[in-house]
């Protein structure tokens, strides 16, 4: 379980990116934070594994504030998923998943090594391509590999900032659907940024739709968020004020066909 409780941030340049901001991820959910640029969302994430400590407020991980935790010990325990992957290019796609792992004080390179690749299996990277750099992979892949090296060190939290970012959105969307796929198999605990709400909608179990300084403008289920919206901006920002949003039944010879506000398709009735 995270626990970020009444945290704040003033950058040193006086910037106030998060003020008196408070969630609570309970363990094996996702939670999505959401909204627009530079309301914080990044800080709130980098609170977790102390890549920015909070001005005031603190940060708990199954009840220990992590101010108190080592540094290197931390980031061994909190995987981090970047915007395209953040691998490093000079290393191979093997050498990118072993890193975290390595850090320990007396790693069994042979077993580590074994894990990377076990790791590359899970999240759909040929292992026959592990000496390959990430330059010589496709956009897809490197997100892959990114998540993989996340989780090469088997930790219970992942922490993932704009994870889907650099793709186009047929690969976003396989992506997404690998995520959900993991977290059903793997029950980790993830704090996921996003700006993009249909991603929160398709993969947290809890949403947090933010604006500036991290002020919550509504938190909640995704369905919760779409059938209450708690004012324009949120309406706004979760697009229910959009055609594409709109959805309304037409009967088709019989079948019952869903169009949006243009008029045009999204799907048919379950029965
Ligand atoms: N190191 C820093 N020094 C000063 N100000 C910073 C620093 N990092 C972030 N900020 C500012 O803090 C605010 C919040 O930034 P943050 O990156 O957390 O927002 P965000 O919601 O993740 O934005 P984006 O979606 O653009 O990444 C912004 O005004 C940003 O300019």
């Amino acid at each position: 379980m995270i626990e970020l409780d009444d945290v704040s941030m003033t950058y040193p340049d006086g910037t106030v990116a998060v003020e008196r901001f408070s969630l609570t991820v309970p363990s094996r959910t996702t939670v999505a934070l959401v909204g627009s640029s530079g309301s914080g969302k990044t800080t709130l994430l980098r609170m977790v594994n102390r890549m920015v400590d909070p001005t005031a407020g603190s940060v708990r991980i199954d009840g220990v504030d992590v101010a108190t935790v080592d540094k290197v010990r931390l980031r061994r325990s909190v995987g981090y998923v970047l915007q395209a992957g953040g691998l490093l290019p000079h290393r191979t796609v093997l050498e990118n998943v072993m890193t975290v792992p390595l850090l320990e004080r007396r790693p069994d390179r042979a077993h580590v090594a074994r894990r990377a690749r076990e790791v590359l299996d899970i999240v759909g990277i040929d292992p026959a391509r592990a000496d390959a750099y990430p330059g010589e992979l496709s956009g897809g892949q490197q997100q892959r590999v990114g998540v993989a090296r996340a989780l090469a060190a088997d930790p219970d939290i992942l922490l993932m900032d704009e994870p889907f970012g650099a793709v186009d959105p047929i690969v976003r969307r396989e992506l997404q659907g690998e995520l959900r796929r993991l977290q059903r198999d793997l029950g980790k605990t993830v704090l996921l940024v996003t700006h993009d709400v249909d991603e929160a909608f398709a993969l947290a179990d809890h949403v947090v739709i933010l604006r500036e300084r991290a002020q919550v403008a509504q938190a909640g289920s995704p369905t919760q968020i779409m059938a209450h919206p708690a004012d324009r901006f949120v309406r706004r920002f979760v697009g229910l004020d959009d055609d594409r949003r709109a959805l309304r039944t037409t009967v088709v010879d019989g079948v019952t066909v869903l169009v949006d506000g243009a008029g045009h398709p999204a799907g048919v009735l379950a029965t």
